[in-house]
């Protein structure tokens, strides 16, 4: 089976291990049985081998003992025969010396019990009988043979027990024969049997060997060892069937394996026919003696035989456990080598295993989608191939790190180049992997895609240190920015500006437009003031509308007017945004280091002080920071601090400036302007003050103050006996949202008398487009009470038809930025001929403010303008020179052509 890596995997059961084991265990014992026993068997033949020639020369041994104990007794025979014819033949025969001469023979031969004669009818005359006459041998065998057969040779007998001691003997004779060759009688000795078995004694048979002298009829005629009840075979044919048939066959000698008649013994036997007697000689061994060696080797190879076995046996379960415990540890090696491929192949990061050489040996699908690679491109890439140059050398390092064992692993942050050559962020987790001997074999690296991490703390970075909005620098980092400037200006020896900007009338473009193109146009502005900057320089947002430049570098103060002048002039531009034409201004406020100041938070507060003076100075204007506008700055704290208490000490006062019938030059209403006489400060106008009440809320209050103050002065004037005229009194959009517009109103006529019909509320566009349904319910429940209403600063805001129908508005107030300039201006002249003619149309009156010459006068009056307020009639004035004012009226009309 291979695994995935590739690698030959084992998958063999315990069962068909012990199988195999078992089949091994008993081949090879068979192999060894069949050695054994060949062996064995081989040498079982040897030792039958060896006993048969043992006995075959056992045999022969006895044939020569045997046949030569024959040949001398038949010598014997034949001499005392001779003997015994000599003296028959001389006709006398000598008992006495017969007797002797028989006597003396027999005394010569040990192995025979007797030596006798018998005569003719068997009566044994002569030799060693007890008493001789009295035996008769003519019944017994032999002496028939020799009797009946004159060539009848040495005639052995079968054996005869003696009656005296049950001894055994073995009759031998010879024929005696007259001088003439008839019968006369016969010669014989009785062979001593023991004689025979001491002579078979002598041979070492074993201790079941047995050794046989037969007749030709293989009687039995001796027989060693003797045995109880073996005595009663002698004589008998006790015959073994191999040795009849190998007689039978005519062989004289042989050898033949056969369990004995007479015992069961078996034996390795030979036989011999003992010369031309007839007798033959048996020897047998037993194969218990001579196999007893063969048996003791048997049971020696039997014993090692079983010690093998078990020897094997417990080898092959050795090797059986050795094998189970490598399956076991393999198979748990290539499960949790499984386990480990699978984890690694569906592991939701990247994984490599890294060649020493950081080739890419294994990688995952998940890297390959990270590095944007197909799985066999990236195996013949190295990992410092794709690494960013710029992390390599960090990466290197931690790689040498590892192989000189410093740490087991480190965690990296880096980049790697895409196939498509993005650039992906990864958190790399590197690890070597070494074997027992400590020596490196590979890495192992475990990729994460940090690239949305990286590109959301980029923003989190971006968002701390820049505007959300206009994507500038924020405070914070214009700081650094600036410090950086100034660092690198004391080096240079040049100088450092710092330029506050804001925006002369965002609020109303705000308050008009809404948000969103408010949004819109301070990234409008962004873009220009980017469009005026080096890349050197700095643009911040600073909140709001108030924006931040730092200039680095620069030589002298006309490089920084000229790059004032820039953006005043390039800010002046129309924006177009969302399809609407915004026009706005800046107020620059400019501190330079090193010539204002040397401490950065210094400047900042410098550059903001001239920002003011910029605006004081009427807007669209940038101004240097000087000391006067450190006399400003400490008198606008004071202002901040005082104004609460301005309210409560009375130290609000109003200025009335007319307005004027430009038809009549009649005064046909005074516009009530807030002033502050402060302790300290003296008249403060409300350019100094309105922006603190706005922000502080004190703008409701002093605006009930303000209608109060106005509608008792008007009624004042009235009942004075001044021509009756409108009072317009400027409201606050705060005034609308934070207060209750209505009640104060109402209580202010209520409280001073004054009709309605001669109040006038001054609104600007801005109030009329914010929250539209609850400020037209207002507006309309004011007008219910017989109010006049017109639009300030017309022109410079939404510019509307609709919501001037919608409010019922009665007049329109045409923002002295148009008037001002609309002798030489074109467009503004434009606008204000088509603010006159709108207005007619929709049948509303028109007051031009800012009338400050008669030039202006004379065109507002050639458009048709109804009304006009400004310095060429008069300044806001307090409320006894106004009063004298409408008293000398007559000195207005006649200045008007
Ligand atoms: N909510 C309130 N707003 C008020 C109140 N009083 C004044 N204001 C607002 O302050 C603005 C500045 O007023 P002020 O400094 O009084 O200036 C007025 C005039 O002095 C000035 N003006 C008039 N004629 C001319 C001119 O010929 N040339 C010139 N350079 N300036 C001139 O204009 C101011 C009046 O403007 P407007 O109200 O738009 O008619 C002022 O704009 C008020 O909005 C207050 O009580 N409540």
């Amino acid at each position: 089976m291979l695994d995935r890596t590739g690698l030959s995997v084992s998958s063999i059961s315990s069962q068909s291990l012990r199988w195999r084991l078992s089949l091994g265990v008993i081949l090879v014992n068979l192999f060894v049985l069949f050695l054994a026993a060949s062996s064995l068997r081989q040498s079982w033949h040897q030792y039958q081998d060896r006993a048969e020639t043992t006995a075959k020369n056992l045999s022969r041994v006895l044939e020569g003992e045997i046949g030569g104990d024959i040949e001398k007794i038949d010598i014997t025979l034949l001499a005392a025969g001779d003997e015994v014819m000599r003296q028959f033949s001389s006709g006398k025969v000598g008992q006495k010396e017969l007797n002797d001469f028989l006597l003396r023979q027999q005394s010569l031969l040990r192995e025979i019990d007797s030596l006798c004669v018998a005569d003719e009818r068997g009566s044994v005359a002569y030799g060693n009988p007890a008493t001789p006459g009295i035996a008769n041998v003519a019944e017994r065998k032999f002496f028939a043979s020799q009797r009946d057969n004159a060539n009848a040779g040495l005639v052995i007998d079968r054996p005869v027990q003696t009656r005296s001691d049950n001894r055994w003997s073995l009759p031998m004779s010879r024929r005696i024969n007259h001088p003439d060759g008839s019968f006369a009688g016969v010669v014989y000795v009785n062979l001593s049997l023991d004689h025979l078995v001491k002579t078979f004694s002598k041979l070492d048979l074993g201790s079941k060997g047995v050794a046989n002298l037969r007749d030709l009829d293989l009687n039995i005629l001796a027989r060693y060892p003797e045995r109880l009840g073996a005595a009663s075979a002698i004589g008998k044919p006790t015959i073994s069937l191999p040795l009849k048939q190998l007689i039978d066959a005519g062989q004289t000698a042989g050898t033949y394996r056969v369990a004995a008649v007479l015992d069961n013994v078996e034996r390795a036997y030979s036989y011999r026919k003992i010369g031309d007697y007839p007798l033959y000689v048996t020897v047998g061994l037993a194969s218990e003696d001579y196999l007893a060696d063969w048996r003791t080797s048997l049971v020696k190879e039997a014993a090692w035989g079983i010690l093998f076995f078990v020897a094997t046996l417990l080898t092959s379960l050795l090797i059986y456990r050795a094998l189970m415990r490598q399956q076991n540890a393999y198979e748990s090696l290539y499960n949790s080598e499984e386990r480990f491929l699978d984890a690694f192949e569906n592991a939701p990061i990247g994984m490599a295993i890294v060649a020493l050489d950081g080739t890419f040996s294994k990688v995952n699908q998940a890297l390959c989608q990270i590095l944007g690679y197909e799985r066999a491109e990236l195996k013949k890439l190295r990992f410092q191939d794709i690494t960013h140059p710029d992390d390599l050398d960090a990466d290197l390092a931690n790689i040498k790190r590892l192989l000189d064992g410093e740490i087991g692993a480190f965690q990296m942050e880096k980049r790697y180049i895409r196939s498509d050559d993005q650039i992906v962020w990864v958190q790399v987790t590197g690890s070597i992997v070494r074997d027992a001997k400590n020596t490196p074999l590979h890495f192992l690296a475990q990729v994460e895609n940090i690239t949305d991490r990286k590109k959301v703390e980029a923003q989190i970075e971006f968002l701390a240190y820049h505007d959300a909005l206009t994507k500038l620098p924020n405070r914070l980092l214009a700081r650094d920015h600036l410090e950086m400037a100034i660092a690198y200006t004391e080096r240079a020896g040049t100088k450092t500006a710092v330029l506050f900007l804001d925006l002369d009338n965002f609020k109303t473009i705000n308050d008009s437009f809404g948000h969103a193109i408010g949004d819109e146009l301070l990234i409008a502005v962004a873009e220009r003031l980017r469009e005026c900057t080096h890349e050197t320089d700095t643009i911040s947002r600073q909140g709001g509308d108030e924006f931040l430049i730092v200039l680095s570098d620069v030589p002298d103060a006309e490089a920084i007017t000229l790059f004032a002048e820039k953006i005043l002039e390039r800010l002046e531009e129309t924006f177009i945004i969302g399809g609407n034409e915004i026009a706005t201004s800046l107020s620059v406020g400019i501190a330079v280091y090193p010539d204002d100041s040397k401490d950065i938070d210094t400047l900042l507060k410098f550059a903001d002080r001239a920002m003011y003076h910029a605006k004081g100075a009427g807007r669209n204007a940038f101004r240097f920071y000087t000391e006067q506008m450190n006399v400003d700055a400490v008198a606008h704290q004071h202002i901040r601090v005082g104004l609460r208490r301005a309210l409560e000490h009375g130290e609000l006062a109003l200025h009335y400036q007319p307005q004027i019938s430009l038809s009549s030059g009649a005064v046909i209403g005074a516009e009530a302007l807030i002033r502050w006489n402060h302790p300290e400060l003296g008249l403060l106008l409300p350019a100094t003050f309105l922006p603190t009440a706005e922000e502080s809320g004190l703008i409701v209050p002093m605006g009930d103050w303000v209608l109060q103050e106005a509608c008792r002065q008007a009624v004042e004037w009235l009942e004075a006996g001044l021509p009756e005229f409108v009072m317009a009194v400027n409201i606050s959009a705060m005034q609308f949202t934070r207060g209750d517009l209505e009640q104060s109103v109402l209580r202010a006529l209520a409280d001073s008398g004054l009709p309605p019909a001669l109040l006038e509320l001054e609104l600007t566009e801005s109030i009329l487009i914010q929250d539209t349904e609850k400020v037209l319910e207002t507006v309309q429940r004011l007008k219910s009470h017989g109010l006049m209403l017109s639009i300030d600063d017309f022109g410079t805001g939404y510019s509307s038809l609709s919501y001037l129908k919608r409010f019922n508005v009665d007049k329109l107030k045409i923002d002295r930025s148009f008037i001002c300039d609309m002798i030489n201006n074109p467009n503004d002249a434009t606008i204000v001929r088509a603010i006159i003619q709108m207005a007619r149309n929709l049948n509303l009156k028109t007051i031009a403010e800012g009338v400050e010459d008669e030039h202006l006068l004379s065109f507002l009056r050639l458009q048709y303008c109804d009304e006009g307020q400004g310095y060429y009639f008069s300044r806001p004035l307090p409320a006894d020179e106004f009063a004298r004012y409408v008293a000398n009226n007559t000195q207005q009309l006649k200045l008007i052509p």
